[in-house]
C-alpha cells in the first residue's frame, strides 16, 4: 500500500520535533530513513504507528492512520521499535508466533497460514536454529533478530523497523537487508531507519533524509547521499566507490567548519 503523509507535525514537551513533513511512497520499496541522532526518525515511525500524538494527514492505502483502531492497525503496520526489550521468558518460536495474534480471534489456535508465516519469518531472520531457546537468554543481536522475525511474521502491508541493523554482525546485517528487499519485491512497503550509509545505499530503493525534524531530501540513494548532503547534514566527508552490486559509502572524517569571521 502507498503511504501518503502531508504536513505532519509533532511537538514533544513544547518542542517541534517533526516540522511539516510531507511525502508519498509507492508500495514495493525499501525506504531508508536516515539522519543524525535526534533528527526525528523514531518520532516519525511512532507517529505513523500512533504511539504519539501528531497533527496532519497520514494515509496507508485508503486507510486514515489517524482514525483507525488498534486492531485494524495491527493488521496494517508491523513496527519494530528501537528499544528492544523482551519481557517474557518465552521460547523463541512462541515469541515470533505473537506476531500472528492480530490475525486470530481470541483463543483460536494458529492455522496453516500462521505456521507458514512464522516459519518463513524465522528463516528470514536466520533464527530457525534458536527456535527452542528461551528468548531472554539470547545475545543482544540474537534477540534483535527474534524481534525482527516477530514483525515479519505479522505480515502487514507496511513494515517499519527502527534501526534493525544495530547490534547485528555484518553477515546478519546483509541477511536482514536481503530479507527486507525480498518483502518489498513481494509488494510490502518497508520503512527502515539506518545509520549505515552503505547499507542504505546498496539496499534501499529510496532514502529519506531527516534533519532537525524536517525532510531534507527524498529520492534515490545516490542523489540523496551526495557528498554535499553528507557534509551539510551529518558534517562528514565520505569515500565512495561502486561495485557491480551498488554504491559503497564510508565516512572518512568530520567536515572542517570554517572559523573565518
Ligand atoms: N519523550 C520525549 N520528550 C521530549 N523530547 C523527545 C522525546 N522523545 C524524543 N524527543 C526529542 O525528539 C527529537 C527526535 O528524537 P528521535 O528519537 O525521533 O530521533 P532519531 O532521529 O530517531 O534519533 P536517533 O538516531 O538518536 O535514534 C530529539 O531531539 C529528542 O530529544
Amino acid at each position: 500500500m502507498d503511504i501518503h503523509v502531508k504536513d505532519l507535525n509533532v511537538a514533544l514537551r513544547n518542542r517541534q520535533v517533526l516540522d511539516a513533513i510531507s511525502f508519498d511512497i509507492e508500495p514495493g520499496q525499501v525506504i531508508g530513513l536516515l539522519g543524525p541522532n535526534g533528527a526525528g526518525k523514531s518520532t516519525l515511525m511512532r507517529a505513523l504507528n500512533r504511539h504519539i500524538a501528531a497533527v496532519g494527514t497520514m494515509r496507508l492505502g485508503e486507510h486514515d492512520l489517524a482514525t483507525i483502531g488498534p486492531a485494524a492497525r495491527a493488521r496494517l503496520i508491523a513496527y519494530l521499535p528501537q528499544q528492544r526489550t523482551i519481557g517474557w521468558r518465552l521460547p523463541v518460536r512462541d515469541l515470533v508466533a505473537l506476531g500472528r495474534l492480530p490475525w486470530r480471534a481470541f483463543g483460536q489456535r494458529p492455522n496453516a497460514r500462521d505456521e507458514a508465516a512464522i516459519a518463513r519469518a524465522m528463516t528470514m531472520a536466520d533464527i530457525a536454529s534458536l527456535a527452542h531457546r528461551v528468548a531472554t537468554e539470547l545475545s543482544g543481536g540474537e534477540q534483535a533478530r527474534v524481534l525482527m522475525a516477530r514483525a515479519i511474521a505479522q505480515d502487514t502491508p507496511l513494515l517499519m523497523a527502527d534501526e534493525p541493523a544495530s547490534g547485528l554482525d555484518v553477515a546478519h546485517q546483509i541477511t536482514l537487508m536481503q530479507s527486507l528487499k525480498r518483502l518489498a519485491v513481494e509488494g510490502r512497503t518497508v520503512l527502515v531507519s539506518l545509520h549505515d550509509l552503505t547499507l542504505a545505499a546498496r539496499w534501499c530503493d529510496k532514502v529519506m533524509l531527516l534533519d532537525e525534524g524536517r525532510l531534507a531530501a527524498l529520492g534515490g540513494p545516490e542523489t540523496v547521499l551526495s557528498d554535499e548532503n553528507l557534509a551539510m547534514i551529518y558534517g562528514v566527508t565520505a569515500h565512495r566507490a561502486q561495485d557491480d552490486q551498488g554504491l559503497i559509502i564510508a565516512p572518512t572524517g568530520l567536515k572542517k567548519v570554517s572559523t573565518a569571521s
